[in-house]
């Protein structure tokens, strides 16, 4: 990279508007909405989609609830021209759904389009030249004036063809190409004689486009030429103006919301910012901005991954992990602390609220996307990722404290393997740290007798058979009395809670109880069984079997 990147590179110029008003604005709908998907997207891919491809994607468009959809640029190839013909003639094209298509200012180019929609009940045809310096004096070859005209006289054609098929209803739309990089004043001069042309009104209106063709400034200079250009041009309230960004910069959704501030009505782009380059805005991205602020943008993103598989197909290009509302990634948290704050606000939330979610700015399941997902557990992950998937997918409510010491487990764990940990793999974890699965459930009798419990049990513990009798206030009190003469130590029950886990014939009793085995640390046993009171002494038994390894691990 240069040292002095000034010696090759300029500042854009801004736009001298001191009287912005678009700072203060709000939106409060959302603009008509055109997917290029099928055009600029199209014309951007290693491999052009085939008429299969593209039926898919334009049926995609319309379930979504495009109403305006560029579908082509029926002069540039036959496949192209054979795509807007299938639509025609095998009457494909919904009755609230306009179609459009893209044609450079050139005579050949023009009638071969035309030719193409012959038959459409309706269309948008979108004209273009390049209007910007660079364009104009090596592309072109042309003055000012000869720009002017050259939009002037393809307006002209377009009226004239136009006006001898009287039987489709014509929309006109133009676009100064590299507006973004195109004097305002000079836009401003092309634009208004092509509506001198067009002579719309504000019952029939016409399509002003503003692409930015290539993001040449941040998105305050593009707001302030959009203002410039809807406070300036001729018949405003005889045309819908649009605006087409690219992402060049990264910016084109802040370009397009501070567009839509600056007075634009329209927004072209694709699904997922497929496009040109660094591709096309992104209209899931912002249609879902729109939704997140409580406007309902008219575009049904309800099954998107259902939409991301289509595009895929169709692009034959992946949509990236981290990709804003539709990646793979973006409804999941590894770090501790998130997810921590999601789980205890899950927990908090009632049926009905307003959505106020720490790191997750969608309900996933308004994108039908699950909470399964949201919470993964890797070695960034604390007690409450860990927790939040094994309350979530088996039912375990675990004590506070129990989370602490099970999370330290699992830490051991990641950091020899060094994977991310499924809820699967956090639950036989679990059940082999608590020895749930050792079959050592005992054998044993209760008696009460004037307010005292009497438990005969017989156990295998190391190996041997043991024979165990205590008494005490309760169930558990008595198989403590009884297991501490059988090991000769003193066991404590220092916390004891339980809750049940599935329902019907199929519930299960989990206990948790924290020991105390000598003078060691506390430790936590866990218990599952049917009957509340074996889960209680398999409890027991997990934590005074775990207590030495507990106790050793801590010294
Ligand atoms: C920013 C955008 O995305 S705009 C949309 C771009 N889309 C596409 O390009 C779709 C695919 N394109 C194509 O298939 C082809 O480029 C076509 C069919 C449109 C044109 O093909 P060709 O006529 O072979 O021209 P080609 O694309 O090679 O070059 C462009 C030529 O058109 C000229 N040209 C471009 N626009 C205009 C215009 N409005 N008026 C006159 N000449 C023009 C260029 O100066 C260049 O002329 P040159 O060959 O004399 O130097
Ligand atoms: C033709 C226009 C709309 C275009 O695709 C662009 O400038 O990016």
């Amino acid at each position: 990279m240069l040292q002095n990147p000034a010696s090759k590179y300029r500042p854009f110029v801004p736009v001298r508007l001191t009287d912005r008003t678009w700072p203060d604005a709000t939106i409060t709908k959302p603009p008509v909405w055109c997917s290029v998907d099928l055009r600029d997207g199209n014309q951007a891919l290693i491999e052009p989609m085939d008429i299969e491809r593209k039926i898919r994607m334009f049926e995609q468009l319309v379930k979504i609830g495009f109403k305006e959809i560029e579908v082509g640029f029926p002069s540039a190839s036959q496949i192209e021209f054979d795509f807007m013909r299938k639509l025609i003639e095998e009457k494909r094209i919904p009755d609230d759904v306009t179609v459009q298509v893209l044609t450079q200012a050139r005579e050949h180019l023009i009638r071969r389009t035309f030719e193409a929609l012959e038959g459409v009940p309706r269309a948008i045809v979108h004209l273009y030249n390049a209007t910007a310096p660079v364009m104009r004096r090596v592309v072109l070859g042309m003055s000012e004036d000869e720009i002017v005209e050259l939009a002037r006289s393809n307006a002209q054609l377009f009226k004239d063809i136009a006006a001898d098929h009287p039987h489709t209803d014509w929309t006109f739309e133009y676009s100064p190409e590299m507006y973004s990089d195109t004097e305002v004043e000079f836009s401003k001069r092309v634009i208004d004689a092509v509506t001198d042309v067009w002579q719309p009104t504000p019952q029939k209106k016409c399509i002003i486009n503003l692409p930015t063709t290539v993001e040449h400034s941040s998105p305050n200079i593009f707001a302030d030429m959009v203002e410039w250009t809807h406070r300036h041009v001729n018949r405003r309230d005889s045309i819908v103006l649009s605006v087409h960004p690219h992402n060049d910069r990264g910016t084109g959704t802040a370009t397009a919301e501070m567009a839509l501030l600056a007075g634009a009505d329209r927004l072209e782009g694709c699904l997922f910012g497929n496009g040109e380059r660094t591709g096309n805005l992104d209209v899931v991205n912002v249609a879902l901005n729109m939704y997140i602020q409580g406007i309902n943008p008219g575009l049904d993103f309800s099954d998107i991954d259902g939409i991301r598989a289509t595009v895929e197909y169709c692009n034959q290009l992946p949509v990236h992990p981290r990709h804003p509302y539709v990646g793979e990634l973006v409804y999941t948290s590894f770090s501790g602390s998130h997810q921590d704050a999601i789980k205890k606000a899950f927990s908090a939330r009632q049926e009905g609220d307003i959505w106020d979610m720490p790191y997750l700015p969608i309900d996933p399941k308004d994108l039908g996307r699950s909470y399964e997902a949201v919470i993964r557990v890797n070695s960034q992950s604390g007690k409450g990722g860990i927790s939040y998937l094994l309350e979530a997918e088996f039912g375990l409510q675990l004590p506070r404290r129990l989370q602490i010491e099970f999370s330290q487990v699992v830490q051991r764990e990641m950091d020899a393997l060094g994977t991310e940990f499924t809820a699967n793999h956090l639950w036989q974890i679990f059940r082999k740290e608590f020895g749930m699965d050792v079959a050592q459930a005992p054998q044993y009798r209760l008696a009460e007798e004037n307010g005292e419990v009497t438990l005969n049990a017989k156990l295998h513990w190391d190996g041997q058979e043991r024979v165990l009798e205590g008494k005490g206030t309760g169930p558990i009190d008595a198989f403590v009395q009884a297991l501490s003469q059988s090991l000769d130590r003193s066991v404590r029950v220092m916390n004891y809670s339980e809750h049940a886990v599935g329902e019907g014939a199929n519930a299960q009793a989990v206990a948790y109880v924290e020991v105390r085995v000598d003078d060691s640390h506390t430790v936590f046993g866990v218990g599952m069984d049917a009957n509340i009171v074996s889960a209680s002494i398999r409890a027991i038994l997990s934590g005074v079997r775990r207590a030495p390894a507990v106790q050793a691990a801590a010294v």
